[in-house]
């Protein structure tokens, strides 16, 4: 079974020990100097001020004074590496998900809502960050602290040491209680998030469908829904620091002074201690308590963050498929046969959208593929790009299974302009680089010439240089078709799969399109999936597919001839007088 990977964070501290060393080179100085100042107290009481010692309590004062101030540059400078070191460890995070995201099949993305991986690389990766440098390498320095004061406390007096950590058990008790209570709402708060971030990237993309149908208030109405469920949730937990961090510490404090006085005066009555030493008490144990409560909130915190850490791990733990398979064969020459030899195929477990599906296409073959929506034309396309995989049978590449074809060669022999095609929004001449960083000047505008954006290009406002808005918003639809086909030709694939390629052309543009098109790639395999019927009528070969299945194979005067289901599209699209003209 395949190893689960779990978020290390003392392997993220690991990692950047180099830079957390001086942190924690600093941390000590500054823990030592705090351990230090309580002690220069009891100097000053115990023996400068009553046996006269001027120098003594000279010094003393300059330490009193000097402490503090080196204090504030140190924890000044110590802040400063540690937003260096989360500024780092995010994009560390960031980086790693990205590059899971990059491995994902179609096939598990489509499970995911875009808003839910957005926000955890965005979101989760610096909640992450934030807890390990905020409240786990402080917590070094807390521990450190207590280790110092525990030291200290116990070489002054150990019975007076003794009473002051009687409320330790308490603490201890009370935070596993406050742990179970923490981990319950941040796990209601991290669904929270996640919901919001969904619904806000569905409605930034949506926005002009809401405007569409006047669903302004109803949206605003949900979004405030989301943030007040959010708000009330965070209460939870914030009203649970409030009363750790403020009241039950400060009360703890308050009682722990008041115990100290009584039994340090009792001490000092029955000379078992000195005022300096009481007073070093005063002020090491608030410390005491108040590293303590940091630790526990550290522990807390831990439990706030750990929905985090998981929905990392989720995604880190998903399938890596759109990946090469070991051994991955490398195409030389690609011909351009593709088989198809019983294929089966399924979007979810319980239902096949393609069944036992076979055909082969010929090197230069020029394929068109009908039939009714929802049929799976586009599905046979998606599964030649190996963006799924068939659920039964096999796939062939030039008689080579797809799954064993490395990807970067099968990408970048097989060109997909898909239906729906997205677009950077970068300038015109970035999109088509894009996919061509080294084309020459002369292959786009070849590229750009066959397809029929010469003029489009022409009444832009800054050319080839004009940015084209997000997923190309900028462009109309039969202008963003054309920018995808010449985007996928500068590939110069060998296979060209073109799936509604030219449905919001006029018929003209379309006309002269196919034209350079078929000049250009003569001789080589391109399929078309067209809902107009004259867009393939050229065609060597139609296959006609619907409910998940080839119903009929040939070419445009064979199928009309058969008089099946090619026929009756035709008849409804062409009329019959068209029918009567042709040559049936
Ligand atoms: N990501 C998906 N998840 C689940 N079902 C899907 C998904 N994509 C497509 N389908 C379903 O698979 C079937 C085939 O879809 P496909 O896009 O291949 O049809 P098509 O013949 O290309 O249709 P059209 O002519 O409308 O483009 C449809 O019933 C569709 O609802």
């Amino acid at each position: 079974m395949e190893q689960k990977v779990k978020l290390n964070l003392f392997r993220i501290i690991w990692d950047h020990k180099n830079v957390l060393m001086i942190g924690l080179l600093i941390m000590l100085i500054s823990t030592a100097l705090n351990l230090i100042n309580p002690w220069i107290m009891k100097l000053m009481i115990d023996d400068a001020i009553p046996k006269a010692k001027v120098e003594l309590l000279v010094y003393c004062i300059v330490g009193v004074v000097g402490i503090p101030v080196i204090n504030v540059f140190l924890s000044s400078y110590q802040s400063l590496y540690q937003s260096d070191v989360n500024a780092k460890i995010i994009a560390d995070l960031r980086n790693q998900l990205v590059v899971k995201l990059t491995k994902l099949s179609q096939k598990t993305m489509v499970q995911f809502r875009q808003g839910d991986i957005s926000g955890r690389i965005i979101r989760t990766c610096s909640e992450i960050a934030f807890f390990i440098t905020g409240s786990l390498m402080s917590s070094f320095s807390n521990i450190l602290r207590l280790v110092g004061i525990f030291f200290m406390i116990f070489y002054l007096n150990f019975q007076l040491s003794i009473i002051s950590l009687m409320l330790v058990p308490i603490i201890l008790y009370l935070s596993r209680i406050w742990k179970k209570k923490i981990r319950e709402a941040s796990e209601k708060i991290c669904d929270s998030r996640k919901r919001y971030d969904e619904y806000i990237a569905e409605l930034v993309t949506g926005i002009k469908t809401v405007q569409m149908f006047h669903k302004e208030e109803d949206e605003i109405k949900q979004a405030k829904n989301l943030n007040a469920e959010y708000r009330d949730l965070r209460r939870v937990i914030q009203r649970q620091q409030m009363l750790i961090g403020n009241i039950i510490w400060s009360i703890y404090d308050s009682i722990s002074i008041g115990v100290l006085y009584a039994f340090g005066a009792w001490m000092i009555f029955r000379g078992q201690l000195t005022t300096g030493e009481l007073i070093a008490f005063t002020i090491y144990v608030p410390q005491l308590y108040s590293s303590m409560s940091a630790i526990v909130n550290l522990y807390l915190r831990k439990n706030e963050v750990k929905p985090e850490i998981e929905r990392y791990d989720e995604m880190m733990n998903l399938p890596e498929e759109n990946i090469d398979q070991d051994h991955a064969v490398s195409l030389q020459e690609v011909k351009g046969k593709i088989e198809f030899k019983q294929v089966s195929f399924g979007y979810q477990e319980d239902h096949e959208n393609l069944k036992q599906v076979s055909f082969t296409i010929h090197p230069g073959e020029f394929i068109g593929i009908v039939g009714p929506t929802g049929g799976g034309k586009s599905t046979i396309l998606d599964l030649i790009m190996r963006f799924y995989h068939p659920r039964e049978g096999e796939i062939l590449l030039d008689d080579v299974p797809i799954q064993q074809v490395k990807l970067e060669d099968l990408r970048s022999e097989v060109s997909l302009v898909s239906q729906d095609p997205f677009l950077w929004n970068r300038s015109i001449k970035e999109n088509l680089l894009y996919v061509a960083p080294m084309c020459t000047e002369q292959e786009i505008d070849e590229s750009i010439q066959i397809a029929q954006m010469e003029n489009m290009i022409r009444k832009m406002p800054d050319g080839l240089d004009t940015i084209i808005g997000d997923r190309g918003v900028r462009l109309s639809g039969g202008e963003k078709q054309r920018l995808a086909i010449a985007r996928a030709l500068l590939r110069k694939p060998s296979i060209l799969l073109l799936d509604e390629p030219t449905s919001a052309l006029d018929a003209k543009t379309e006309s002269l399109l196919q034209k350079y098109l078929e000049k250009v790639y003569k001789g080589k395999t391109v399929i078309v999936v067209a809902h107009r019927l004259a867009t393939i009528r050229q065609a060597d070969r139609i296959l006609v597919v619907a409910d998940g299945m080839i119903q009929e194979m040939g070419s445009h005067q064979e199928l009309l001839e058969q008089r099946g289901m090619y026929y009756e599209l035709y008849k409804e699209q062409m009329g019959a007088l068209e029918l009567e003209k042709s040559s049936i």
